[in-house]
């Protein structure tokens, strides 16, 4: 079994003069979810049409389950799962109508797939119901299940949460951890909102003008985006004693210049400011820290300027 599901190598497509992706290696392990984070325009879609063999690179090459061949990748593409820009859903037919059609032109085998997959994205009731009349969340669940037909090993969704309402996000991400929780199903997923990946993608990836800027797992982003009360005191071995005693928090660092990163007591900056005076420190810096996944991904991307 191969360990990365996809693996893209200086992957590179130019339009005209503009490089819509730039030299990208990109790798997804399998039985992961690949956050894919962009602004409008970084190049997201862009590669997602490179693996899918909707568009084909001006340089760089591809590695599906772990192969390079082209011939091997068009079999490989089989064991995919896509859902990319506006769904090819068919307004005047139902979800299952939608289904079906969908099923019949891919050749899907066994037509009982189709209420087994209505079931599985919480469409099932939807009877008569025309889809042109489904809500946002309803149509980005029939793309889901139109992905989903023919059991894929691989998922690729570009902006499956793209207008949703909160409510809808978190729907859409109960039912993809659900997937990758109980079928194994590898995800990558792109978004322009970090946010809306919390709690969902084990994996992130960062793009910006073509380029990848970062990959990285959710510990080591949790880690980058840790909150914490910066403290500078005159005496940093009696200020970690002081935490210790008066606080009861050993949840802190001292790093090698002496600052103390205290990472408890975040709601409560006062009592550990008080508890250090009358300790006896002199406190020469004192200050709440860190990013929340917003405010990383507009810093990673200088500055969240668009474009
Ligand atoms: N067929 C095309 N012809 C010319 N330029 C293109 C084409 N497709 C994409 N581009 C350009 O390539 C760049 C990357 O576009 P892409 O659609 O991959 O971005 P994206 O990150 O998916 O953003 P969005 O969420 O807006 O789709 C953009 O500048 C876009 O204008």
């Amino acid at each position: 079994m191969n360990e990365y599901v996809l693996r893209t190598h200086r992957l590179t497509k130019k339009y005209k003069t503009q490089y819509a992706l730039d030299n990208v290696d990109l790798s997804v392990r399998q039985g992961t979810i690949y956050g894919f984070i962009g602004q409008n325009g970084a190049g997201k879609s862009t590669l997602m049409k490179l693996v899918t063999g909707m568009a084909f690179p001006t340089s760089g090459t591809i590695e599906l389950f772990g192969a390079s061949d082209e011939r091997e990748i068009v079999r490989n593409r089989k064991r995919m799962g896509v859902a990319i820009e506006s769904p090819a859903l068919y307004p005047h037919l139902t979800a299952q109508e939608n289904l079906e059609a969908h099923r019949l032109q891919r050749g899907v085998p066994g037509r009982d797939c189709v209420a087994r997959t209505l079931k599985l994205v919480g469409l099932d009731g939807t009877g008569r119901k025309k889809a042109r009349n489904f809500s946002l969340g309803m149509k980005q669940r029939l793309s889901l299940a139109v992905a989903l037909l023919g059991d894929p090993e691989f998922l690729i969704l570009d902006e499956p949460t793209n207008g949703l309402d909160p409510m809808g996000v978190v729907e859409m991400r109960e039912l993809l951890q659900k997937l990758n929780r109980e079928r194994g199903i590898t995800i990558l997923i792109s978004s322009h909102i970090l946010s809306e990946l919390h709690l969902l993608a084990t994996h992130y990836g960062i793009i910006h003008r073509g380029k990848l800027l970062e990959q990285l797992t959710v510990q080591e982003l949790q880690e980058k985006c840790r909150q914490y009360v910066h403290i500078k005191a005159n005496d940093p071995e009696r200020a970690a004693a002081v935490l210790e005693r008066e606080l009861a928090t050993t949840e802190f660092e001292v790093l090698p210049d002496g600052v103390i990163r205290l990472y408890s007591h975040l709601e409560k900056p006062a009592s550990v400011s008080k508890a250090l005076v009358a300790g006896g420190l002199e406190l020469e810096q004192f200050m709440p820290m860190g990013e929340d996944l917003e405010s990383y991904f507009a810093a990673r991307i200088g500055g969240g300027a668009n474009g």
